[in-house]
């Protein structure tokens, strides 16, 4: 439905006429062994099988649903067969929530110094003791099988920003390939395997990815290869080539993605889940996550403010605690202010994706985003 019909704002005549935003945008269930999750979700980052400074009955107490972590960590320490000894992720890491874990695609290329890749896999070395390590398709899909996520994701190359158009060309063919053999590969039943869409920042590269992977008939799909740099508008545009090529009734994942402008535009063209570091990593530098922008806590203008973050949030740090007392701590380098500001950036970004679910349930999803934009600077 168009949001603009049936309001009785008669647009001034030298307004530009607003086309009537179509909103691909839609409130979803993901059905997983570890329950049912309302979408449009935004997803933590437990990249270590730990949400960094928060606990899992936090986590559950702020609403989240499903955590993600990565393969390519947990593969390198401590290993996903010591996990798998423990009982799989969610006995190891004790979240009896959803977990999705990356397949390494996106960590190989933007952690490890890299070696090479071939059609078998990527060579590289690690990030953290230097040795010589290896991912393939087969590697890495074991790997995930061994943690026991819910939702595991292909082995892909994230395309870096900006690349040539055949290295695109090339790199998306070769994705599509090691897609088909993550599917082989995957042999565990009860969790569900994403494909993962790549074609850089070029529309026909975009179209052949999703069309291809859709032919292989995944349960969901990921959007790879964005917020690697590239200017929004240019991720848009991304989103509006890839997105309607997908099963409408399979949940998309646009991943590493991101602050609260990027999630309602994206949500727009019809995302359902969202996971990015930003609210975390922000939060350990002493940045909170507002409607009007970021509040950098630790500034000294708030040495004397004795009013919560946000007086109209709901989570632990802005009900009991002033900012003039989360900047001390973060001043005197206190663990618990560094756990304050990553409790509230966290609510503030799963409090806002259950308000855009609340507003398209009742329609008013455009409304909501326009309000939305008007207030929050970037
Ligand atoms: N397997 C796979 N995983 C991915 C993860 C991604 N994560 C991103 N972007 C996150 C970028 C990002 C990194 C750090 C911060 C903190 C503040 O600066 C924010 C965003 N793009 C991504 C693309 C892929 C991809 O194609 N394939
Ligand atoms: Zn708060």
């Amino acid at each position: 439905t168009c949001a603009f019909a049936g309001q009785k704002k008669v647009l001034a005549a030298y307004e530009e006429a607003v086309k009537c935003g179509y909103s691909g945008a839609r409130a979803g269930r993901l059905h997983t062994p570890h329950g049912v999750f309302d979408t449009p979700m935004f997803m933590p980052v437990g990249t270590q099988a730990t949400v960094k400074a928060v606990s899992p009955r936090e986590l559950k107490e702020m609403g989240a649903q499903i955590i993600l972590s990565n393969t390519y960590h947990l593969y390198l320490r401590p290993g996903t067969e010591l996990v798998a000894e423990a009982g799989g992720l969610h006995r190891f890491m004790d979240w009896d929530g959803g977990i999705l874990t990356d397949s390494g695609g996106f960590q190989v290329f933007s952690l490890g110094p890299l070696r090479k890749i071939t059609e078998e896999g990527a060579a590289f070395r690690s990030h953290i003791d230097g040795s010589t390590q290896f991912l393939s398709p087969e590697i890495a899909i074991k790997a995930q099988m061994n943690l026991g996520a819910d939702i595991i994701m292909a082995f892909d190359e994230c395309i870096p920003y900006p690349a040539e158009y055949q290295y695109a060309k090339l790199s998306t063919e070769r994705t599509t390939r090691w897609a088909e053999r993550s599917q082989k590969a995957h042999t565990r039943s009860g969790q569900a395997l994403f494909a993962i869409v790549q074609g850089g920042m070029y529309q026909d590269l975009r179209r052949v990815s999703a069309n291809d992977l859709v032919s292989l008939d995944f349960p969901g799909y990921g959007i790879g290869g964005l917020s690697v740099g590239e200017p929004k508008p240019v991720m848009y545009e991304m989103l509006e080539q890839t997105v309607p090529l997908l099963p409408e009734n399979k949940p998309r994942y646009l991943m590493g993605v991101g602050t609260p402008d990027c999630l309602v535009e994206a949500v727009r063209y019809g995302i359902d889940m969202f996971d990015c570091v930003f609210p975390t990593r922000v939060a350990r530098n002493g940045t909170a996550m507002t409607k009007s922008g970021r509040l950098v806590v630790k500034n000294a203008a708030y040495a004397k403010d004795f009013l919560p973050i946000d007086e109209n949030c709901g989570c632990y740090a802005c009900q009991n605690f002033s900012r003039a007392y989360i900047r001390h701590l973060l001043k005197a380098d206190e663990i618990f202010g560094l756990r304050l500001t990553t409790i509230h950036n966290l609510y503030f970004l799963l409090d806002f994706t259950k308000k855009m679910r609340q507003a398209i349930l009742e329609d008013r999803f455009l409304s909501f985003r326009e309000e939305f934009l008007a207030q929050y600077c970037k």
